[in-house]
């Protein structure tokens, strides 16, 4: 399991990055090669310079060769590095490609009430974007660790040449330099994953400086020092962590430092000897001071590439494990409701949005005939929303059945609810797109039908504003992403919305609350228009305005989670009633 996120990253690269890893690994074993082919051209060097100076003539050419190899070696080592970057480049690019695709694929696959779940966005948070980066990197230290025991093997040969306690110095040098770089990438990885909490409420604080709604109401409200010093006191605190990781981690090293420097004292102590006693070359004394540092700089750069592998495993197994969330699953099996009059039965239906939370809808039985025209109203917190949502699929419901023309919610494929419906919520997106693009995402075959189009923004109320836009459909909207493009209102992006809904040809359609920026009369007009609007359509519609209620067929009045009243308008209220409190409340405003 712990290193299931490293195992399917190989997988990962097997399929798309064969060739790439091939060729990486023939470049990393030449490079680890290359220093030792370098040591012992410079000890040659030296000792060739060293009888030349005492002058033996014929050494001249010899040099000029050795020279000439060395730059040979320079050079290859140069080109190898800079292909391998461009490689690497490419690969991390196509990876991100694919991944960062399959990621958002994923994210509508998942079932929709993880996104209740702090912790489902935490995991979000932390594998963030570069995923391609993310991917490859562990398999480019695990590569790296090759090309540094290749080179460690390398030096550690040319110094048991010379003696075997320069090996022994070495080895002892390597190992806790290992083990500390291990122990402190794992540490760096759990602090980060256990501030990205604070982390994110920080980001979210300072975003809202950066955004235009956020910005306005802190200026409105002059909320900037209360939640400054909110950030401050997150982001502080975030930081500290970093910093005291940081300081032991530095602790450590400069004690391991120290062991270093001792070693380098023996080192230095028994080259002098080897001297003294001239069982050394100048050549191989200078080539072993650069073995020895050579030796501990492959471990260092091995360690760290095996502290990173360790860390960037960890974020693979959160990757991973997003990945492999289950998808939507259809816990009902497909039963049927026989009533074939019926767009929605819901038989008997709770709904709580955790185990242990209490019934946001108590004993909800309900059948809406198909062509019904549907209002639903009442008091704040009441469970409209949560009912719409319910009946959308959205989340599961484990008490009760609801059934979309005779098939129950939960044996439905995505798709096939997709296509049930169009819904249309008060939180709808205002795309920084077209707005041919912003009307036709109800349904994309007719992206390129100008006739529709319009007619759709028409019904909605919106032909007026498409005449004053020289571009018409294809005019940009929200002053967002492009220059010059037009900013509409916060009701014209709601009539958009609606035209939006109203393109798709769905049996079922259903508005929460879609009009509530809309001045009264409008909201009036699309109500009483809904009949033409939603033709031979199943509509569902929740409002706070009675008067706009009244035109439908039915009227269903929520409190605490329960339908206490249903009936039509008249019904309602002409006997006393929820409704008929509701409904006279808001008429003696307009009195
Ligand atoms: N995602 C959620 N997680 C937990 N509880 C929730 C969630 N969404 C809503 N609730 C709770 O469910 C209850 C019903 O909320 P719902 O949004 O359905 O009410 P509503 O009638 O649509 O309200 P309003 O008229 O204010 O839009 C509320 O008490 C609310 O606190």
């Amino acid at each position: 399991m712990k290193w299931d996120g490293l195992k399917n990253a190989f997988k990962l690269i097997h399929i798309h990055g064969k060739k790439w890893a091939l060729f990486s690994l023939f470049t990393r074993i030449l490079m680890g090669i290359l220093p030792f082919v370098s040591l012992k051209l410079l000890e040659k060097l030296v000792n060739e310079v060293t009888g030349y100076l005492s002058n033996d003539s014929q050494g001249l050419k010899v040099i000029f060769l050795l020279l000439f190899f060395q730059f040979l070696v320079t050079i290859s080592r140069t080109i190898i590095q800079h292909v391998n970057e461009v490689m690497d480049m490419e690969m991390e690019y196509k990876l991100d490609f694919i991944i960062g695709r399959a990621l958002s694929e994923k994210a509508v696959k998942v079932p929709y009430h993880n996104f209740e779940n702090a912790e489902f966005y935490n995991t979000i948070e932390r594998i963030g974007n570069n995923q391609g980066t993310r991917i490859l990197s562990p398999l480019k230290h695990l590569l790296d660790i090759c090309q540094a025991v290749i080179s460690f093997g390398s030096y550690i040969v040319f110094l048991a040449m010379v003696h075997w306690s320069l090996v022994v110095i070495s080895v002892i040098v390597a190992v806790p330099t290992l083990f500390v770089q291990a122990r402190y990438g794992s540490e760096k990885f759990f602090l980060m994953k256990y501030t990205t909490k604070e982390a994110r409420e920080a980001n979210f604080i300072s975003a809202l400086f950066q955004n235009k709604e956020g910005n306005k109401e802190i200026r409105l409200f002059n909320l900037s020092n209360y939640l400054l010093s909110m950030w401050e006191r997150l982001t502080l605190y975030t930081n500290n962590k970093a910093i005291q990781l940081m300081k032991r981690e530095k602790r450590t090293l400069i004690i391991l430092d120290s062991l270093t420097a001792l070693m380098y004292v023996g080192a230095s102590w028994i080259i002098i000897n080897l001297l003294r006693s001239s069982k050394l070359g100048v050549g191989q004394f200078v080539s072993i001071g650069q073995a020895i540092q050579g030796a501990q700089g492959v471990i260092n750069s091995a360690a760290v590439s095996l502290a990173r592998i360790y860390e960037e495993q960890l974020y693979l197994n959160d990757y991973f494990s997003f990945m492999e969330h289950e998808d939507e699953t259809f816990i009902k099996p497909a039963s049927t409701w026989i009533d074939t009059n019926s767009a929605i039965t819901i038989s008997n239906v709770n709904f709580s949005y955790s185990d242990q939370g209490n019934n946001v809808l108590k004993n909800i039985d309900l059948t809406i005939k198909k062509g019904e025209k549907i209002a639903i109203v009442g008091e704040n917190g009441s469970g409209k929303t949560t009912l719409v949502k319910c009946i959308l699929g959205l989340y599961p419901i484990t008490n009760g059945d609801i059934y979309v023309h005779q098939k129950n919610i939960q044996a439905m494929e995505p798709q096939e609810i997709s296509d049930r419906f169009s819904a249309i919520f008060q939180d709808f997106i205002t795309y920084p797109f077209s707005l041919r693009e912003n009307v036709a995402f109800g349904d994309l075959k007719h992206l390129n039908n100008d006739e529709l189009l319009l007619e759709m923004c028409k019904q909605s109320g919106l032909s007026k504003k498409i005449e004053s836009f020289p571009d018409g459909l294809d005019t940009k909207l929200g002053k967002f992403l492009y220059e010059g493009s037009e900013e509409l209102s916060g009701g014209q992006w709601q009539r958009l919305a609606i035209a939006r809904a109203i393109l798709k040809d769905s049996d079922i359609l259903i508005m929460d609350e879609p009009t509530s920026a809309l001045d009264p009369l409008t909201e009036m007009d699309i109500f009483a228009k809904l009949d033409s609007m939603a033709k031979n359509k199943t509509a569902i519609f929740v409002s706070h305005r009675m008067a706009a209620a009244r035109f439908a067929d039915r009227i269903l009045v929520m409190k605490d989670g329960e339908i206490i009243e249903s009936g039509t308008h008249e019904e309602l209220i002409s006997k006393p009633s929820e409704y008929s409190q509701l409904f006279n409340l808001q008429a003696k405003w307009y009195a």
